[in-house]
């Protein structure tokens, strides 16, 4: 009997004609993982974040009897041991549609917050205001993470993936990066005091760029799932566009090469040092002033953008002689991508980054302070300016951001209505679809589920259980008939 593939065991069996068809495309996953971070001011007793994060979780837990759920649009909504809220975005295969779910997944939180902070006020008087952040540094110093995923190929090693893309992934923080005030000054990143090895298979234990955890979600015969720990919170859409869209080119070039049994060419952009590599990104606001120590014992002059630039070179010719690249995202135009990743980095290179300042949000965060800077007499004491960061990244009950959208300072890609809608309405051409239809299906009869990324069972009025191995798998069945079917 053939082994039954799952996505946590490897089989002898040859793969299906449609894994071996993806296999073959440039087509991908996304999914963006956000931890939230929480607090409450104003209280008249004190309400610390993880009983903050619980409240936020009461309505969950009232109805799903787990701090771990799926939502109606695929997503997963959770809160581990702790006091981080996450929330982590159904399948997408387009970085516009992973966009819309994340935006989606800000609006839950928000809701999840004024609510708790309703029943709070009852218990902690009417001033209680419930903060949540979308950033990753906490007040005590801690940190916490956005991570993305990526479906890759199998055929390339790990290794070769992690090697080849660090650089990239190092530097593209120029773009990505959402800034934070610090005793010792700005940064560029939230989070480049706080990761150091390159890779490790443990988040917890070490605080590594790329995790190496192998757990597909996919079949493991066929895919890895490519989980990368190094990156911001973004608030701005358009960072969050260009970070999944740039990164999905670069592993195309990556996943083309091994595809062809040769080298792609990036693994001479190693740096000596990924740790120190990534603490002077985080450092060099100009993009163009920091010097990089090479792995091959040269030095890299021009920053950030030196390394971007090389990057881009490769990816612009690639998809030149790969035309049907452009048809790898159905949403979004690649070309207009890589017109964006170059305008970006030529602004940096003419010493013009103030003109990011509507989408790159370190810039809109630093040319704000500035500003304030230049405005006030006296010296802006920190605390001022840590307050405002904060306030950037709130989204139950900050100001500042909605007002930067509303003066048209920082520009959206999607609007209000786009991202309510994402609420309830996943990914159309994934199995978040089937997932999302399931959800919706069970809460509206009122029945017992659970789900898995790959799997979804129905605990009462019936027991019974489908695997979804495929993720790019979104239409229905006789199997999801008929548990859908058992619901009614
Ligand atoms: N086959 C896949 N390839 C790439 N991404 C995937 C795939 N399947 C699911 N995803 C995405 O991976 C993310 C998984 O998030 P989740 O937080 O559950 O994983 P994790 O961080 O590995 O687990 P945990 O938080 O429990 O440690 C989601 O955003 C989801 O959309
Ligand atoms: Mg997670």
């Amino acid at each position: 009997m053939p082994q039954l593939r799952d996505s946590g065991n490897h089989s002898s069996s040859p793969l299906d004609e449609g894994t071996l068809r993806e296999v073959h495309s440039f087509a991908r996953i996304f999914g963006i993982e956000t931890e939230y971070g929480v607090s409450v001011t104003g209280a008249d007793v004190p309400c610390d974040a993880s009983q903050t994060a619980m409240m936020m979780f009461q309505p969950i837990v009232a109805s799903a009897r787990s701090t771990n759920t799926y939502i109606e649009n695929g997503s997963r909504l959770y809160l581990d041991v702790g006091s981080h809220p996450e929330y982590a975005t159904s399948e997408a295969c387009d970085p516009m549609d992973a966009l819309a779910v994340d935006a989606a997944g800000e609006l839950v939180m928000r809701d999840l917050a004024l609510d708790a902070q309703q029943r709070l006020r009852a218990t902690h008087g009417p001033r209680a205001t419930v903060h949540v952040f979308k950033n990753n540094v906490d007040s005590a110093g801690h940190s916490f993470g956005c991570h993305e995923n990526y479906l890759v190929r199998r055929f390339v090693p790990l290794d070769v993936i992690e090697h080849e893309l660090l650089p990239f992934l190092i530097t593209r923080q120029l773009f990505t990066g959402a800034g934070r005030v610090t005793e010792s000054g700005f940064q560029i990143t939230q989070r480049a005091d706080f990761l150091d090895e390159a890779v490790s298979s443990a988040t917890t234990r070490s605080r590594p760029m790329v995790n190496t955890r192998d757990e597909p979600h996919a079949d493991p015969d066929a895919f890895r799932r490519l989980h990368v720990i190094i990156g911001d919170s973004n608030r701005s859409q358009w960072a969050t566009m260009m970070k999944l869209a740039t990164t999905h080119l670069v592993l195309c070039v990556i996943e083309q090469a091994g595809r062809e049994g040769r080298e792609s060419g990036f693994s001479r952009f190693a740096f000596a040092d990924a740790g120190a590599a990534n603490r002077a990104v985080s450092r060099d606001m100009s993009g163009v002033n920091a010097s990089f120590a090479m792995a091959d014992g040269s030095t890299l002059q021009g920053g950030a953008v030196a390394m971007q630039e090389r990057y881009l070179q490769a990816v612009e010719q690639f998809v030149g002689e790969h035309p049907e690249v452009a048809s790898s995202l159905p949403r979004t135009d690649v070309h207009d991508v890589l017109r964006q990743w170059r305008n970006t980095l030529e602004a940096f290179r003419s010493g013009n980054a103030n003109a990011l300042g509507d989408s790159v949000d370190w810039v809109c965060k630093y040319r704000l302070f500035e500003a304030l800077r230049a405005r006030s007499s006296a010296d802006l004491p920190l605390s001022k300016l840590e307050q405002l960061d904060l306030d950037y990244h709130d989204v139950a009950n900050g100001a500042l951001y909605a007002s930067l959208l509303r003066r048209g300072a920082l520009r959206s890609l999607i609007d209000g209505r786009e991202a309510q809608k994402a609420r309830t309405m996943p990914p159309a051409d994934t199995r978040a679809a089937l997932r999302g239809r399931f959800v919706s299906a069970a809460k509206s009869h009122g029945a017992q589920y659970s789900c898995d990324w790959t799997r979804l069972s129905l605990h009462a009025p019936r027991k019974m259980d489908m695997v979804l191995l495929d993720p790019f798998q979104c239409r229905e069945n006789e199997d999801f008939q008929a548990m859908i079917g058992a619901l009614e």
